[in-house]
């Protein structure tokens, strides 16, 4: 078995590390938020004093942190002090650039890397069912995919530095654009005297079927994984949602794609996070749509 560093023990980072205790691996964990630190060590993570602690004896670091600047900033601080061999997998969603220099990062100090962020939000992290996009060479992705293993459903490695946050920025700008779609759906069918559970039923069977519908359903009731049963509570904060939004929007600029329904997607996050919800999760806003309060 083997010793991992988990750096970012947040709504995804805890249950992942939760996940590697089950397996067998020894997990040393690092976290800003003391609370985090707390439910941790109550997954059976060894707790440590600073990320540079828990890197030290760690055959394999992970980072699930916010944004491109926490995980540059954390490499910096630790890949000098990482084991000689040691393997860095950095799952948090950032921007391409970020995560091709973090891959420098690691190399200047001969260490292997794979960006390896993830989908299936805080749900498949519990179940251990998310779906890595894993971006590096082979040799490292060969690497990797053992020890994702256990907090995988699936593992894709879709090409070089960097492609599996290029993967990543993709398949959120599907994910914005369609829980908007979903969420005013709910919104028209209210206005319309049709019941939430009646275009539950048909949509989730027909051609509107959807992740954003069948596993995240923005109204309470059909869906019990959804964070509306929990009064919006994260989940996948809007605030991070408006952040992928904007990594994909700078990446079509940067690439000149033409993304106009990302670009909407990316003003409506953005003007839900300016009311006050940022910290809501990001179904709630078919509350903005209908224009109460999340
Ligand atoms: N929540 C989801 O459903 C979801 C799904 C897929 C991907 N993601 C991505 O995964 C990443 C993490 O998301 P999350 O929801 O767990 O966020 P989170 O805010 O709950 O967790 C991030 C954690 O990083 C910690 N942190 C920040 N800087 C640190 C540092 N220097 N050292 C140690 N810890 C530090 C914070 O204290 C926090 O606990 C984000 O990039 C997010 O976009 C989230």
């Amino acid at each position: 078995m083997t010793t991992i560093a988990f750096i970012g023990l947040g709504n995804m980072g805890n249950p992942m590390a939760a996940n590697l205790v089950k397996a067998g691996h020894t997990v040393n964990g690092f976290d800003l938020m003391p609370e985090n630190l707390v439910v941790a060590k109550e997954h059976g993570v060894v707790v440590m004093a600073n990320a540079v602690a828990a890197v030290k004896d760690a055959d394999v670091v992970i980072t699930m942190l916010p944004a491109g600047k926490h995980v540059l900033s954390v490499h910096e601080d630790i890949a000098p002090k990482a084991k000689k061999g040691a393997l860095f997998i950095d799952s948090s969603t950032i921007d391409v650039e970020s995560a091709r220099k973090a891959h420098a990062i690691a190399a200047r100090h001969g260490l292997l890397s794979v960006d390896a962020p993830v989908s299936g939000g805080t749900g498949g992290a519990t179940a251990g069912t998310l779906t890595f996009m894993a971006g590096g060479s082979k040799d490292a992705f060969a690497k990797a995919e053992p020890i994702l293993k256990p907090m995988a459903g699936r593992i894709v490695h879709c090409g070089d530095d960097g492609a599996g946050q290029a993967a990543k920025i993709c398949n959120n700008m599907i994910l914005g654009i369609s829980m908007i779609g979903v969420a005013e759906a709910f919104v028209l069918a209210e206005k319309l005297g049709l019941s939430h559970q009646a275009l539950f039923d048909v949509a989730s069977t027909s051609s509107g079927q959807c992740w954003s519908l069948t596993t995240y359903c923005p109204v309470p009731g059909p869906v019990p994984t959804s964070p509306a049963n929990n009064g919006y509570r994260p989940g996948f904060a809007a605030a991070l949602m408006l952040k992928d939004l904007k990594l994909s929007q700078e990446a079509a600029q940067g690439a000149g794609a033409v993304t106009p329904l990302g670009a909407e997607a990316a003003q409506l996050y953005a003007l839900f996070n300016a009311q006050g919800n940022a910290g809501a999760d990001f179904s709630g806003i078919i509350n903005f749509l209908r224009g109460a309060p999340a």
